[in-house]
């Protein structure tokens, strides 16, 4: 039986802390949802002016990856909650303190350690929950990877086992490729920089995130709902846009839930998980899971009566959540296009005039070329005509140097 947590008053002997481990531009949505509530938010990144310590009560910069630190940060403050919004985190503190019963890590700590390294998740999806994946091999050396490669054949994806939105990924389609792919896996890694999978290309139709919530219903049971499939590109491994609902042929979304179900099921906790999958016709292989706010479930902010950081905020308190989609949308993502600190965004007003357009700016202190510093969201009566004023909306939004 699981109740719903009692929120007290914030900066109060009685408030209800939740402190988030990373906070881009999905923890900065969290935090203001969880402020909605009434909850007392600590925002922690690896960098100063970070978007969602912008919005928090409290901010803090450590290593995120040092567990000292992290655990005498957790010490300090005693939050009820913590809540990873990125992977590159001790994650083997978080389960030390869980075991403890210092700290409740959302879902688990557990989900977050195998979220962490490819080979966690993949290894749990494909051979102990028996799910469909990409063949895949992982390798430690050069040597090891060139092997592997030629086990999987071509064209194959390589990517460092602990990277995400599409860092160190080369698609390669020879043999004459594989050490230029090492060589980019080595620089795009997260946190150790020895290790690859080798993915054989999946020729997929389309691909999807599934949103997928564990709360806690009126009968104090665990309980899991499906948003709309959501569609999305991704570019060199990272999304560039996105659109929801994702049309699917019904046995492929039966599948994909059945996928879903399984995969969050074994992770556990409570809150909102974003399952990519890729579909072809009918067939629908598990690609990976984030045990949080997925990027591409950015266009909920347009598209449901719920976004996935309201959903995930109610869904970790306890709370009830509504998965229903309020109208067609889409998201396309607005680039830093420089390399510089403290750029500014030209052209805002004439974004905002495309009908059914919204912007988000994150307020990143510094930008990159490819740095995804913002996104458009458009609603409209489909989804096409939706896309089309997501990108019109970005495209008018040019980021320039601050004078
Ligand atoms: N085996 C594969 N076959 C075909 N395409 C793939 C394969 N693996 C990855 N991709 C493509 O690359 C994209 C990024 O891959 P993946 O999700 O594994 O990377 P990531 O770095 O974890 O990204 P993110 O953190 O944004 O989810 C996928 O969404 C898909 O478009
Ligand atoms: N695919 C994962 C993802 O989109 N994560 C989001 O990007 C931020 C890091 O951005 P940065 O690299 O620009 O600092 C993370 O904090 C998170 O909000
Ligand atoms: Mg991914």
């Amino acid at each position: 039986m699981n109740t719903a947590r009692i929120i007290g008053t914030p900066l109060s002997p009685s408030a209800t802390k939740v402190m988030l481990l990373g906070s881009g531009e999905l923890g900065k949505e969290v935090i203001i949802a969880l402020q909605r509530l009434g909850v007392e938010t600590i925002a922690v990144d690896r960098y100063p002016n970070a978007p969602g310590h912008q919005v928090a009560h409290r901010s803090h910069v450590i290593d995120m990856t040092d567990g000292a630190a992290l655990a005498a940060l957790i010490e300090r403050e005693q939050p009820h909650l913590v809540v990873p919004e990125i992977e590159a985190i001790a994650t083997d503190t978080l389960a030390a303190l869980e075991q403890a019963g210092k700290i409740t890590c959302i879902p688990t700590a557990r989900a977050a350690q195998l979220t962490m390294n490819r080979e966690g998740i993949r290894v749990l999806a494909a051979e102990t929950l028996g799910l469909a994946t990409s063949p895949y091999r992982f390798a430690s050396s050069l040597a090891e990877l060139e092997q592997a490669t030629a086990q999987i054949g071509f064209p194959c994806v390589i990517k460092p086992v602990m990277s995400s939105s599409g860092k160190g990924q080369s698609k390669i389609d020879s043999a004459a490729e594989v050490a230029a792919a090492w060589d980019h896996a080595a620089a795009g890694s997260r946190v150790d920089a020895g290790r690859v999978i080798v993915e054989g290309f999946i020729d997929f139709d389309y691909e999807i995130t599934l949103l997928t919530v564990r709360s806690v219903d009126q009968h104090g049971q665990v309980t899991t709902q499906f948003c709309a499939p959501i569609g999305h590109v991704q570019v060199q491994g990272d999304y560039v846009e996105s659109w929801q609902p994702c049309a699917m042929h019904p046995l492929a979304l039966e599948r994909a839930q059945d996928i879903a179900a399984k995969v969050t099921g074994d992770l556990g906790g409570l809150g909102l998980f974003g399952v990519e999958l890729f579909v072809k016709g009918d067939m629908v292989w598990f690609s990976e899971v984030s045990p949080r706010p997925h990027d591409t479930g950015m266009v909920t902010m347009a598209t449901q009566t719920q976004s996935e950081f309201e959903i995930h905020a109610r869904a970790i308190l306890g709370l009830p959540v509504d998965v229903s989609l309020r109208a067609p949308g889409a998201s396309a993502v607005i680039y830093g296009r420089h390399e510089a600190q403290g750029i500014a965004f030209d052209g805002l007003a004439d974004a905002l005039r495309v009908p059914g357009a919204d912007v988000r700016l994150f307020g990143k202190p510094e930008s990159f070329a490819r740095r995804r510093m913002g996104v458009a969201l458009a609603t409209a009566s489909d989804t096409d005509l939706a896309r089309e004023r997501a990108k019109l909306a970005a495209s008018k939004v040019t980021p320039v140097i601050a004078s």
